[in-house]
Order: C-alpha cells, then structure tokens, then sequence
C-alpha cells in the first residue's frame, strides 16, 4: 500500500479505537441514547468516513462524498452528543434539515459543471456550522462549571470551525482544482494527516473531560446528599460547617446553628407505620428548605434529627428564623401532626473548636425537649419559647 492511504487508515483506525472505548464507556452506563452513545457513533461514523479514503475503494467522486457525507453526519451526531451533555433538548428536524440540505447540494453538484467545488464546500460549510454549535454550547453552559476548559475548548472549536469555512469559501473559488485534501497526491497531504490526527486526539479529550467531570460531580453529590430527603447529609454538612468556621475564626461573618429534631418520632412510627414515617421526615426537611433563605444549608443530621446553617447570622436573627421553622413544619400537612423541638446557637469569638457550637445547639435542643418538646431554646437564653400551640402527635 503506498505510503498516503496508509497514514489515513492510521488515522481511521485510530478514530474506531475512541469509537470502541466510547461503546464500552456507553455498555457500561447504559447509555447508548445517551451522550456516551453519541460520542461512540461520531468516532464510528468518523472512522468509516476516512476508510473509505482507503483501497480498495476507488478514488472516484462518489465514494469521497459519501464519506464526506458520512464525515457531516458525525459532526452533527457529536452536536447532538454535547447538547444531551447540558441537558438541552437536541433539534432533531434543525439537524435533519441541515443534513438534507447538504445532500441535495453534494448530488445536485454532480449535474453541474465543476461540481467538486461546491461539494467540498458545502460539506466544509456543514462541518463548521456544527463546530460553531459545539463552540456556542461550551461558551454558553461549560464555563459556569470549568471556565478555563470550556473557554479553551470553545475557541478550539470555534477555530476549526473558521478554518472549515476557508476551505469552503477556497473550494468554491477554486471550482475543480481544488486540491488541498487528506488524500491529495505528493506529500503536501502527510501533515494534514498529521493534524486530523491530533485534533481528533484533542477532540477525544475534550469529550472524556466532559463526561468523568459529569461523573464524577453525580459522585460527589451523592456523596453528599441524603437518599430519603434530598437535604445534605451530615457529611455534606460538616463540609460546609467546617468552611463557615474557618472564615469565621480568620475574622470573617460569623454563622448560626439550628438543631431541629422531630418530636415523638418514635410513636409516629409505631402508630402510623415506617413507611409514613420517611413521608413525614421528607415533608420536615421540605418545609425546613422552604422556611430558610437562600444561602443557608439544610442538612439530615441522622434519624429523626435535622441541622441548619446560618451563615452572617448573628442568635437574635437566628430565633425567629426558628420559630418560622417550627410554624412551617407543624402545618406541612404530612398527615399526620408534626411538631419540633429546636436548639440555636452562635459562633462565638472563643470558640476555637467547631464542635463546641455543635455542642452549644445541643444542650439548647436537649433543653427544648426537657421543657416539654414543640419550643425553640436559645444557647445562652434561659426561657424556652413556645414554638406552636399545636400538641405533639
Ligand atoms: N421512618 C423512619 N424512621 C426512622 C428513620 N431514622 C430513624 N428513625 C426512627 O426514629 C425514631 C427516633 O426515636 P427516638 O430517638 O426515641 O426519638 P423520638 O421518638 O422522636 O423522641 P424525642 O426525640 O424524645 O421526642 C426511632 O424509632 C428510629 O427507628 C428513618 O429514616 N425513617
């Protein structure tokens, strides 16, 4: 085989290698309609595209744009791939009628004379408008997550997308002697190659940084989140207390504490059943979210009990807090009554240790339980304060 379509059956080859490492990634996931799916089909349908550049396949017109055909196609399977990425709903008619229009100009361009200009460029024109969705979709919704990633690959693909153009606008200049092409006789080809080879490289990593970012963001959500109520667990939770006091000790806003624990839990699930029970936790921490205000931090301390993170709150702002805590839950409509007991606390200039703000809001909630449950008791305060008229359930 000489020398040239070697190098493109390298370059094929090495496309169908990401093609079978997405198909295992989308096995593995069960995503085949997912992105992991899109990915493997554009690196498959790209691998084809340049086998057919290959022998024994003849070097006529037709089987170069089909593979051009099949080079766009991948280029739109692949937009559609990153826009699933960002949750965006794919057009399909939008990518349909593009690839339509593409194939009419590519067989139209054989009835007219000098057709090969207007074939590569349309082809080249439907490859950048991809790239330039691909660009808009990182710029538009990668860099609130990775900015100098999205930003990177934004212009990456912006870039290749404005090259295409060139070669589009060359090509239809040029009508039939346009030559630059990967599989263009002499060696002016070889770096061209060369470079289809790294930019497929680079476009192959920005995919796999997509993806393990996505993966591994679920993870760590996960990690971090409590399965029955939707709230942070407490690990979550101690993340972020552990951060509010550091800043808080460096001189920084300091932050409040709530301890909120259901009362009588015990006989609402002996009465009611278990299954009840987790509706009532599910509805305690719902209205604990909806009575807080948006930066503070809600989290399932275990069981029946719940904490909250006040941050720039200061104990006096922290009580009514608690008291519109408390009101929420006992009218959140569970089915059943519901009522709790909550202990406030604040950060203090001497409290090196976290754990003795953790402790404070305890002895405050374990006061509100001994002075008969359904009240909200300050660290510090002597007098419980009635929560609700409501009896416990
Ligand atoms: N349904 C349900 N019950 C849970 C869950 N986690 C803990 N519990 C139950 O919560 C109950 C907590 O009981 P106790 O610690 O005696 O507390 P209590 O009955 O609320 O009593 P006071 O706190 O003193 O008012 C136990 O029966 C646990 O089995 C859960 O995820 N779902």
């Amino acid at each position: 085989m000489p020398e040239q379509p070697l190098l493109i059956a390298l370059v094929s080859v090495q496309f169908f290698v990401h093609a079978l490492g997405w198909a295992m990634t989308a096995r593995m996931s069960r995503g085949w309609c997912g992105v992991e799916g899109h990915f493997a089909l554009c690196w498959c349908l790209l691998a084809a595209g340049l086998a057919l550049f290959v022998p024994p396949w003849p070097s006529g017109s037709a089987p170069r744009n089909l593979a051009d055909l099949i080079i766009v196609t991948a280029s739109v399977v692949e937009n559609r791939g990153l826009a699933l990425h960002w949750g965006r709903r794919p057009r399909p008619h939008a990518y349909a009628a593009g690839l339509a229009i593409v194939a009419a100009c590519v067989a139209g361009s054989f009835l007219i004379d000098n057709g090969h200009g207007l074939r590569v460029a349309v082809v080249c024109f439907g490859c950048a408008a991809c790239m330039a969705a691909n660009a808009r979709l990182l710029w538009r919704w990668g860099r609130a997550v990775t900015p100098v990633f999205a930003a990177a690959a934004a212009v990456g693909y912006g870039v290749l997308g404005a090259v295409l153009c060139a070669r589009g606008v060359q090509a239809l200049m040029l009508g039939a002697s346009t030559r630059i092409s990967i599989d263009a006789p002499g060696n002016a080809s070889i770096p061209l190659a060369i470079a289809v080879l790294f930019i497929g490289g680079l476009i192959n990593v920005i995919h796999i940084r997509l993806v393990l970012g996505r993966v591994l963001h679920r993870l760590g959500l996960q990690a971090r989140t409590d399965e029955l109520t939707s709230v942070l667990n407490r690990r979550g939770l101690l993340q972020q207390l552990e951060a509010a006091h550091a800043d808080a000790c460096q001189g920084k806003a300091g932050y409040a504490l709530l301890m909120v624990d259901v009362d009588h839990f015990k006989a609402i699930n002996d009465r009611h059943g278990h299954a009840r029970g987790d509706e009532v936790l599910k509805a305690v921490a719902a209205s604990l979210r909806a009575a807080m205000r948006n930066d503070d931090l809600v989290g399932r301390w275990g069981g029946e009990e719940f904490c909250a993170l006040l941050p720039r709150t200061r104990l006096h702002d922290a009580e009514p807090l608690a008291q519109r805590v408390a009101a929420r839950v006992a009218a959140c409509g569970a089915g059943v009554d519901v009522t709790v007991s909550i202990g406030v606390a604040e950060y203090g200039p001497t409290d090196r240790d976290l754990q003795a703000v953790i402790r404070r809001a305890d002895d405050a909630l374990y006061q509100a339980k001994a002075a008969g449950r359904n009240r909200v008791v300050s660290a510090g305060s002597d007098a419980p304060v009635p929560a609700h008229p409501t009896p416990p359930a």
